[in-house]
This record gives C-alpha cells, sequence and structure tokens, in this order.
C-alpha cells in the first residue's frame, strides 16, 4: 500500500513523543467548499444511523469516480502520501487516495493508468498530527501533517500499520483532522477504559512484557485509558472483580494462559449474578456478563484466544479489542447437589485431568517440556474412570432462541429425555466453545459453534494405549479423530456425570483397575483448573454467557505441534 511504514511499531514508539492533537475548539469545523447543504444534512444523517450501529459495513468499492452510499466524499484535498501528491478523499466508510499524474511539458498526458488505494475507516483506530519537533523539544514544532494508524488483515492475523498525509498547511490539516476524529468517535462499540489483569506466572513468565512492548502502545494511540493489576495469586483477579467498580470500564482484559481467562470470565459471571440477586444454589438461569473480555494470549494453549482470535498473536488480539469486535459466546455451569460450582468453558474427566495433575506436580520443569513430560506421564499410567455419563441431546437447530425459550428448554427436561450410558472411560470432555489450539486447529470440538446454544460431549471408551494414542494424534492431522468405535461424540445441551462406587457395576472387568483418587469422586480438569468433586455433577449449557472481544473463526491458523512424545 502506498505512503505505509515498513514497521509501523517503530513508527508508533519512536513518533508518539513528537505527535501532538489539536486542540478541541467550540466551533465546528467550517463544512469544506463545495458540498452543498443538503447533501451534508443527509451525509450527517447516514453518519448517524451507521454510528449507532456500531459496526459498520464497507460498501463495495465502485472505483475511483463512483461512490455508493457513504461513499460519498465529505472532503477532499491533496496531500504528499510517500514522495508524491496525491489526490484524497474522505468518505464516511473510506479514504481513498490516487496519484496525481503530472502533465508533462509537451501537453500529453502520461499513458500510465491512475491506481487508486483506500482504507475502510472501520479498520482506523487513531489519528494523529504529525510535527517536526528539535531535540528534547516537549510541544510546538513544525506542522508536518496527520497520520492514520489502521488495522490490515493477512487471513486470522491483524496487523497495524500507518499512512502519513502529509501537508504543511495548519488549516487543511484541522479540517481534516476534525473530520477523522468526528468519524472514529462514532464507533461506539469501541472501547474507551478497560480493565487490564496480567498473570505474570502465566506460561514462561513472559505476560508482563508482552503487554508492555505490544500490547499497551496500542491502546495508548487508541487513546484507551487502562486499569492495569498484575495479579499477585490465583484468585486475586477474581475478588478484585467481585467488587471493583465495574461501570467504570467498558470491558475486561486478561493477559495470561486459559486458567486466567477462566479466572476472570467467573468473576465477571459471579459479579453479574451477584448484581441481579440470581441464587445459584439451585438449578438457575445464570445473567450475562456485564462486560466483554478481550484475551491477551500468553498461556501455553490459549483455547480461548485461538478459538475467537484464530491465531496466538497478541497485537491480533489487542486490535480486535481496540476495533471493537464482538463475538458472544457460550458458557457451561457446572453444580454439584443443587450448588454452582464454576462456570466454564470445557471441563474434562480421566485423561485431560490425569494429565493436568502430572504438569501441576512437575512445576518446577519449564512449559514445554513439563507438558510434553506430563502427556507422556499419563499416557505411560493410562487408567479408565467408572462411571455414568447422562446427557440431553440438544434441541438447538441454527435458528436464534430468545432467553426465555431457553430457560423453558431448560427446566422442562423431562426424565426420559435424558440418554444414559455406564462404563469405563478414558476422557471424557465437554465443552462450550470448539477449543481451537495448536495440537487441534481445527478444534477439540470442531462440531460445536461459538455460540450455538449446545454443548460438545466427547466420550472415550476403554480401549488399548495404541487405539487411544492413535485417536489423539488425529487432532492434530487431517484424519477425523472421532471414528473409532469407542469415540462418542453428541451435541448436548446438559450432561450428568456421577462416579460409579465399585459395587455399582457388577459387569466391570477385573483387568481394568478404575482410576477413582477416593471412593465417589472424580478429579475434574476445568478450564486448567484441578477440581475434586464427590459425587454427581450437572453440566448445563448457557448461551452467550460471554461476550469476547473477537469475531468468528472457522480453523485457528496456527502451525499445527504434533507432541514429539507421542
Ligand atoms: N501471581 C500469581 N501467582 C500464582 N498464580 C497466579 C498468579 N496470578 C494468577 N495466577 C493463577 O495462575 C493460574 C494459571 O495461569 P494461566 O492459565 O494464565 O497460565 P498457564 O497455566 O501457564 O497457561 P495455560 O492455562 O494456557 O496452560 C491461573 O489459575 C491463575 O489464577
Amino acid at each position: 500500500m502506498s505512503g505505509s511504514s515498513k514497521n509501523p511499531t517503530d513508527a508508533i514508539q519512536t513518533r508518539s513523543e513528537r505527535r501532538e492533537e489539536f486542540k478541541e475548539k467550540e466551533q465546528p469545523v467550517s463544512e469544506s467548499p463545495g458540498l452543498p447543504g443538503s447533501r451534508v444534512r443527509a451525509r450527517k444523517k447516514r453518519q448517524e444511523e451507521l454510528h449507532h450501529s456500531g459496526e459498520e459495513t464497507p460498501p463495495a468499492h465502485k472505483g475511483k469516480d463512483q461512490y455508493c452510499i457513504g461513499d460519498e466524499p465529505i472532503i477532499r484535498g491533496i496531500f504528499q502520501i510517500g514522495k508524491t501528491s496525491h489526490d484524497v478523499i474522505l468518505s464516511a466508510t473510506r479514504l481513498t487516495w490516487t496519484r496525481i499524474q503530472p502533465e508533462s511539458p509537451t501537453g500529453e498526458s502520461s499513458q500510465k493508468k491512475a491506481v487508486d488505494d483506500f482504507v475502510e475507516l472501520k479498520d482506523v483506530f487513531a489519528v494523529k498530527v504529525k510535527r517536526r519537533r528539535s531535540a528534547g523539544q516537549q510541544s510546538g514544532g513544525t506542522l508536518l501533517g496527520i497520520t492514520l494508524f489502521f488495522c490490515k488483515r493477512k487471513a486470522a492475523k491483524l496487523k497495524d500499520d500507518t499512512i502519513h498525509l502529509d501537508n504543511l498547511s495548519v488549516d487543511h490539516c484541522e479540517i481534516w483532522f476534525r473530520h477523522l476524529k468526528d468519524i472514529l468517535s462514532g464507533f461506539k462499540h469501541r472501547p474507551k477504559s478497560l480493565k487490564v489483569f496480567v498473570n505474570p506466572i502465566s506460561h514462561k513468565k513472559e505476560a508482563y512484557q508482552i503487554y508492555q512492548d505490544r500490547v499497551a502502545p496500542l491502546f495508548k494511540l487508541a487513546d484507551i485509558q487502562t486499569d492495569v493489576t498484575v495479579t499477585e495469586s490465583k484468585g486475586h483477579a477474581l475478588s478484585i472483580l467481585k467488587e471493583c467498580r465495574l461501570d467504570e470500564y467498558d470491558g475486561v482484559v486478561c493477559v495470561g494462559g486459559d486458567g486466567s481467562v477462566a479466572e476472570v470470565a467467573q468473576g465477571l459471571l459471579l459479579r453479574a449474578q451477584m448484581e441481579a440477586e440470581r441464587d445459584t444454589h439451585s438449578v438457575f438461569m445464570p445473567v450475562p456478563a456485564p462486560l466483554p473480555l478481550g484475551v491477551i494470549p500468553a498461556g501455553s494453549a490459549n483455547v480461548v484466544a485461538c478459538s475467537v482470535y484464530g491465531v496466538k498473536h497478541p497485537v491480533t488480539a489487542a486490535l480486535h479489542i481496540i476495533l471493537g469486535h464482538r463475538q458472544p459466546v457460550d458458557m457451561c455451569s457446572m453444580s454439584s447437589t443443587g450448588e454452582l460450582l464454576r462456570f466454564g468453558f470445557c471441563a474434562m474427566v480421566g485423561f485431560g485431568s490425569q494429565v493436568q495433575a502430572v504438569a501441576e506436580r512437575l512445576n518446577w520443569i519449564p512449559p514445554m517440556r513439563r507438558h510434553e513430560l506430563a502427556l507422556l506421564s499419563a499416557l505411560t499410567q493410562l487408567r479408565p474412570e467408572d462411571c455414568e455419563v447422562s446427557f440431553v441431546p440438544s434441541s438447538a437447530g441454527e435458528r436464534d432462541h430468545t432467553l426465555s425459550e431457553l430457560e423453558e428448554d431448560l427446566t422442562n427436561v423431562d426424565d426420559d429425555e435424558w440418554q444414559v450410558r455406564r462404563g469405563l472411560y478414558l476422557s471424557i470432555t465437554i465443552m462450550s466453545i470448539p477449543c481451537m489450539c495448536s495440537v487441534a486447529p481445527k478444534g477439540l470440538a470442531p462440531f460445536t459453534r461459538m455460540n450455538n446454544n449446545s454443548m460438545a460431549l466427547t466420550a472415550v471408551a476403554n480401549t488399548s494405549r495404541s487405539e487411544f494414542i492413535k485417536h489423539l494424534k488425529r487432532y492434530s492431522s487431517s484424519y477425523n479423530p472421532f471414528s473409532f468405535s469407542f469415540v462418542e461424540v453428541q451435541r448436548v445441551q446438559a450432561v450428568k456425570l456421577r462416579p460409579l462406587s465399585h459395587g455399582d457395576d457388577e459387569q466391570r472387568d477385573s483387568k481394568h483397575t478404575p482410576f477413582i483418587p477416593s471412593e465417589g469422586t472424580l478429579t475434574w480438569n476445568i478450564d486448567g483448573e484441578l477440581l475434586e468433586v464427590q459425587g454427581e455433577v450437572l453440566i448445563r449449557v448457557h448461551t452467550k454467557l460471554l461476550t469476547l472481544f473477537g469475531s468468528h473463526v472457522e480453523e485457528a491458523e496456527e502451525p499445527p505441534a504434533n507432541c514429539s512424545c507421542i
């Protein structure tokens, strides 16, 4: 793209001090000449309509001289972009620039066709005045023009970039600056103030550095106020979220891995239940989280971030947050004896919790090696769980349900709608989102969606170690990991899981010793946190309970990671 900086992040950091915005004036900036009053009013009305919807749909680009609705010029002027002069047009939805063809001294027009380039304003996140200042000069300086910061997309990855519109006229730049500011301030979904939690011990202990170096400069450019807490212990974020004033923020951001994300999501949801005075000690219909949550991936698996951004890339995550992209997601509630245990995205029993238990014991080993060793150790000690799995198949179709319909769905489940399985299981996983990650780019649950009001239940019955490894390896290959006779997958609305005590199942094969830590207790891995629960656990799906900053993703674009140990 012409005029764009090769290394945008450098440009942001080295020039940020030398930039100063025009001061706000009481009087409105006069319209650019040549724009009749009725067209100005019509354009303003259209802008208002667009601003109310928050998300703009860019019209199809029709070329240099043709404009659709929303493409109508608001202002037109000449700027230097790179080394050449350009004819620049601003509309409500895009900024277009076309190289001005100099006339040759002989009067012949150039044979080269002028090509226009453009940036959609829905991708622009900041506009700054560009000035030249001498070393040590804090304010003033010679005006050079305007710089636009925008986000460009390469597949799922988002990157920040800049375009410099150079013009030495203060009046000209001021008019353009104010028009651009006006348009940007109309994007109501973009956050202005964020509460940020950083888990300094996530994965390789790089979360704080990632935030400081790659995310905070972008938030600053976008004029987002941040209130940052570096968490001091497990549960710190949760306790803050239970008490802090949330109305000061437009969103919450978590810098860390899935465990940290789950804790912050839990905090937001518990807060919502407290404020709505929902009694969580019964089968209840929870109210959604009050604020959207942004996830800056800094953990090992980053399942939530991969599912909502498609990549494990902090700048992509930051730009989705800045641009206010939103993705409502389903979450599960887990309860035991009528008492809420947790909200979560993914709950595992068997192999998934055995791996986590070993990883926690090996916490002195560097993260990548630790996860491989934990996987290997859990595979060598592979033991089935003896349990009863009951589930209600999902009735959710493609159409949107109203909240009251869903409430009815969940409370009016007859006993005969429950399907029951009993036996020895190597692994049982219940997921409310596809759970994409580098070891499963299509997701651990590719047949569920972010918000289709259903959960994926994957139950892997007892089998040989080699068959189980074959099943695991298929998650990172193009083969179907579910096409084994010992794997059952279901789209479900609710699941009950009950450990069977030894006497419960007389048919049990004595060759296989079930892995039950203590009588009637199962060890659960809920979003990376181990939880021992005695007796039956009820898991239910709640549609669109949380909104994440991000968008719909078909498949993670992380390079598939094969664990060398299997
Ligand atoms: N300062 C802290 N000291 C100890 N634990 C913390 C601290 N801050 C947060 N935690 C807890 O650390 C746990 C793990 O964090 P997180 O999930 O971010 O990292 P991870 O386990 O390395 O990543 P992943 O879950 O992707 O493997 C979370 O449950 C969180 O509550």
